[in-house]
C-alpha cells in the first residue's frame, strides 16, 4: 500500500563530535545544524511527505544520519548492526519507531555489519556497498532478508568512499547518478550520469520529477532541471562537515501496510 511517511532524527547536541573518515575534520556549528535539519524536514513535508520524529538519542552524536541504522523493502524494516561501533545504540529507538508504524523487523546480526547507507534501492534491484562499514556477513544477512521478498541484491566493492551512496544514487527512471572516480567499479551500473561535483551525486526522490538536492551542487541542479527534473535545494553544510549527505537524514517508508 502507497504511504509517504520519512523518519527522521532530531541532531544530538554532541553532533560536532561526529565521525569523519573520509574528509578533514572541520568545525560544526550545531545551532546552524538544527536550523538546516529543520528546514530539511520541511521540504519533505512540503513536498507531502509525513515526517515521523525517532526519539533522539542526544549521547549519539551520528544519531541524526538515521538513514544509516535501518533499510526498508516492502513492509519490511531491517534494522542495520552499523560498522562503527560508536554508532550501535542509535538502532533502538529506531526499532521502536519502526516497530510502531507496523513494519516486519528483520535484523542485521553480529558478526554482520551493515550501514543503510551502503544500500541503494532501484526497483527491484538493491545494490550494497561491501566497504569499511558493511561487510561480507552483512551483505549475505541483507541478501537473506529481501530476496525472499522478491529482490535481486547485487553487491558493490566500495573503497573510496565512506558508503555506496555516497558515490552514487539513482533518478526516478533508474539512471545512476555519480562521479567515475568514485567508484571501484563503473560498469556495474547499466545506466549511468555523471554529475559536475561530489555532493550532485546525492539525490533523495521526493514524488513526480522532485528530487531533493545539496546547495554544494548548483551544477548539478542545474544539470537535472534541464533533463526535466525538478530540484528542491537544501543547505546541509554542517552536516557535509561530517560526511553526510541529503539521503542520509532520513528514511522514506512508502510500502507501509497502514
Ligand atoms: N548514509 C550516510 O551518508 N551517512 C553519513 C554518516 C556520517 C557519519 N559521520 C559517519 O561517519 O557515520
Amino acid at each position: 500500500m502507497p504511504s509517504k511517511k520519512a523518519l527522521i532524527r532530531r541532531p544530538s547536541p554532541r553532533l560536532a563530535e561526529g565521525l569523519v573518515t573520509h574528509i578533514e575534520r572541520e568545525k560544526v556549528d550545531v545551532d546552524l545544524a538544527v536550523e538546516q535539519w529543520e528546514a530539511y524536514a520541511e521540504a519533505l513535508r512540503t513536498h507531502d511527505w509525513e515526517t515521523v520524529e525517532v526519539d533522539p538519542a542526544d549521547d549519539c552524536p551520528d544519531s541524526v544520519f538515521v538513514e544509516d541504522t535501518v533499510v526498508m523493502y516492502r513492509n519490511v524494516a531491517l534494522i542495520t548492526r552499523p560498522g562503527a561501533a560508536s554508532r550501535r545504540d542509535e538502532t533502538l529507538g529506531v526499532e521502536e519507531a519502526v516497530a510502531s508504524l507496523g513494519c516486519s523487523v528483520n535484523w542485521i546480526w553480529e558478526p554482520g555489519t551493515l550501514d543503510g547507507g551502503d544500500v541503494l534501492k532501484v526497483g527491484d534491484t538493491v545494490y550494497v556497498g561491501r566497504g569499511g562499514r558493511t561487510n561480507a556477513a552483512g551483505v549475505q544477512q541483507l541478501r537473506a532478508a529481501f530476496e525472499p521478498l522478491g529482490a535481486r541484491v547485487v553487491a558493490v566493492p566500495v573503497s573510496k568512499v565512506l558508503h555506496l551512496k555516497s558515490a552514487i544514487t539513482a533518478l526516478p527512471d533508474g539512471t545512476i547518478l555519480g562521479r567515475i572516480p568514485q567508484l571501484d567499479a563503473p560498469s556495474l551500473f547499466p545506466r549511468f550520469l555523471p554529475v559536475p561535483e561530489e555532493s550532485g551525486a546525492h539525490v533523495v526522490l521526493l514524488g513526480g520529477d522532485k528530487l531533493l538536492i545539496a546547495a554544494s551542487a548548483p551544477k548539478t541542479a542545474e544539470l537535472l532541471a534541464d533533463l526535466g527534473h525538478e530540484p528542491v535545494v537544501v543547505d546541509i553544510s554542517e552536516f557535509e562537515k561530517l560526511e553526510g549527505c541529503v539521503t542520509c537524514l532520513s528514511v522514506r517508508m512508502r510500502e507501509l501496510y497502514a
